[in-house]
This record gives C-alpha cells, sequence and structure tokens, in this order.
C-alpha cells in the first residue's frame, strides 16, 4: 500500500528554477506526498504545484537548521537538495550541518537532478518502504563510557 512520505525541498537561488522545473515534471506524484521547504523555495513550489508546502524560514535565517531539527526528530523521509556546487553562501556552515544530519539519520537525499530523478522513480519510493534507523548504541555507550 503506497504510503505518504515527507520530503524535504530546498534549492539555492542559482540552482532554484532546476528545481522547479523538475517539481513541474514529478507534480501528480509531489501532490500526494507532505511536503517541507525552506521559505523562498517553498513559496515558489506552493505556486507551482498549487497545493500546500509547509514553509520553514529561509535558508540564511534558519531554515536548513529547522529542517535539520526534523531529520533529528524523525520527521523527514527524504530531501531533495539542490545546493549550489558553484556559489558560496552566507550560511554555508548551516548548510553543512544540514546535509551531515541527513547522511547520519541515513536520510534518502539528492542533490542534482540525476539523483533525484532515481530516488522518485525508485520502487522503493511506493512501496511501503522505510530506510534502516541507525543503530547508535555502540556511539552512545561509548560517549557514557568514555
Ligand atoms: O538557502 C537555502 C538553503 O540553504 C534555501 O533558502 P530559501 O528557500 O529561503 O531560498
Amino acid at each position: 500500500m503506497p504510503t505518504t512520505k515527507r520530503i524535504a525541498l530546498v534549492a539555492h537561488d542559482n540552482m532554484k528554477p532546476a528545481l522547479l522545473a523538475w517539481i513541474d515534471t514529478h507534480k501528480a506524484h509531489l501532490r500526494d506526498q507532505q511536503l517541507f521547504a525552506t521559505g523562498t523555495t517553498g513559496k515558489l513550489i506552493t505556486k507551482t504545484l498549487n497545493s500546500p508546502v509547509h514553509c520553514f524560514e529561509s535558508g540564511p535565517l534558519g531554515g536548513d537548521q529547522q529542517i535539520g531539527a526534523l531529520i533529528c526528530e524523525g520527521g523527514l523521509d527524504m530531501m531533495i537538495f539542490f545546493w549550489d556546487p558553484l556559489e558560496a553562501q552566507p550560511h554555508d556552515p548551516d548548510v553543512k550541518a544540514l546535509l551531515r544530519l541527513a547522511a547520519v539519520w541515513n536520510i534518502p537525499m539528492a542533490c542534482n537532478e540525476a539523483t533525484a530523478d532515481y530516488l522518485i522513480k525508485s520502487p522503493l519510493f511506493s512501496e511501503n518502504y522505510s530506510p534502516k534507523a541507525p543503530d547508535f548504541s555502540v556511539y552512545r555507550a561509548r560517549k557514557v563510557g568514555a
């Protein structure tokens, strides 16, 4: 039985046209999901999809951090983040932190169109699939034992 996925959609300014074009291609699929986004990206997606998107703060004002917190709380199933590989951002530390948390928590993540296509077209996307939850017990025991 297909389940609704909780998906974060984020793009830096130079990458927004590419993300919006990708979203337009996959809009039938995306409209059935629960969508989250950083502020400016989210407003643009709402127009493209004509359906609700939960908008956090704009990235430079803390939106990346809010999505990172959502990941830590177990509230996200997938992230599509078209970050800009050719331009530095004022909030690069936040960007790095978000990418790191997605890796830590084993969140399927696409940072370009090709990978986003793979994710959304994967049979796993429509199945009742959840990535394996990371086992932090060894890490936590080591910390307590130290
Ligand atoms: O900067 C961003 C992600 O790091 C995106 O923020 P906006 O969606 O507000 O442009």
